[in-house]
């Protein structure tokens, strides 16, 4: 017959683990994201435009209201540097923010940043029928169900498709109330027509203080 299973070097199952309190691997690395000291300080240093912005997301996320925001400025107006000081306080009040972008330059440009189509696990080659590959035990459904701020740089190179993809096969599937959570897009160039399919799509009811910024200060 086939061999024994203990003549390899295996860790031993615990039979008492309770398989509830099991944090997933995924889950777990988003909560022990480091941040740098000099992102929690960056606050303090964020110029009137950006400041705005950053109130505006912490309101949101104070008052537990979700909503859909759109930054967009040319390259330099301090996209990178909002996002990092955003990123950095929410994490620093225990919540959890997914941060991804369209393109894997930008995904490596942000702490904990992910390239979109792997992150929602979305098939490169797009077809009417696609669908996410996440099931609903896996870490990722986890990570979903938990994060409260997600974040989408350079979110107009994203095809219409996508956003269905993500709202209707992954949100929806898996029984993730997505519209309980905020979404920041941001952009170099002004998509207001992807702004707008993300409010249709998320079916935001109240898009309460939801809102398109474009930044203008260049910060170089
Ligand atoms: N409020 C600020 N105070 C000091 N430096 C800042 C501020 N905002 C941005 N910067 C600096 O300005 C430079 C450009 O900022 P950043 O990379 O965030 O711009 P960006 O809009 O994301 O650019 P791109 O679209 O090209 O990626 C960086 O060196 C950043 O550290």
């Amino acid at each position: 017959m086939g061999d024994n299973i203990d003549d390899f070097d295996l860790p031993k199952i615990n039979q008492n683990v309770n398989l509830e309190f099991v944090v997933f691997r995924d889950v777990e690395e988003e909560f022990s994201m480091v941040f740098e000291p000099e992102h929690l300080q960056a606050r303090d240093f964020l110029n009137p435009e950006q400041k705005f912005m950053y109130d505006e997301v912490m309101w949101h996320i104070h008052n537990d209201i979700p909503g859909v925001s759109f930054i967009d400025g040319p390259g330099g107006t301090g996209k990178i540097f909002l996002y990092k000081a955003l990123l950095a306080n929410i994490c620093s009040f225990g919540h959890t923010a997914l941060v991804n972008a369209s393109s894997g330059v930008a995904a490596n440009n942000m702490p904990g940043g992910r390239i979109t189509n792997s992150r929602f696990k979305i098939p490169l080659n797009l077809e009417n029928n696609s669908v996410c590959k996440i099931s609903r035990q896996s870490d990722t459904a986890q990570l979903l169900q938990a994060a409260k701020v997600i974040i989408w740089d350079t979110a107009s190179m994203a095809k219409r498709h996508e956003l269905e993809v993500i709202s209707d096969k992954c949100f929806r599937s898996l029984d993730v109330e997505h519209k309980h959570r905020l979404w920041i897009l941001t952009s170099n160039v002004a998509s207001l027509v992807l702004y707008y399919q993300v409010v249709i799509y998320y079916k935001y009811e109240s898009i309460n203080r939801s809102m398109v910024l474009r930044l203008s200060i260049t910060c170089r």
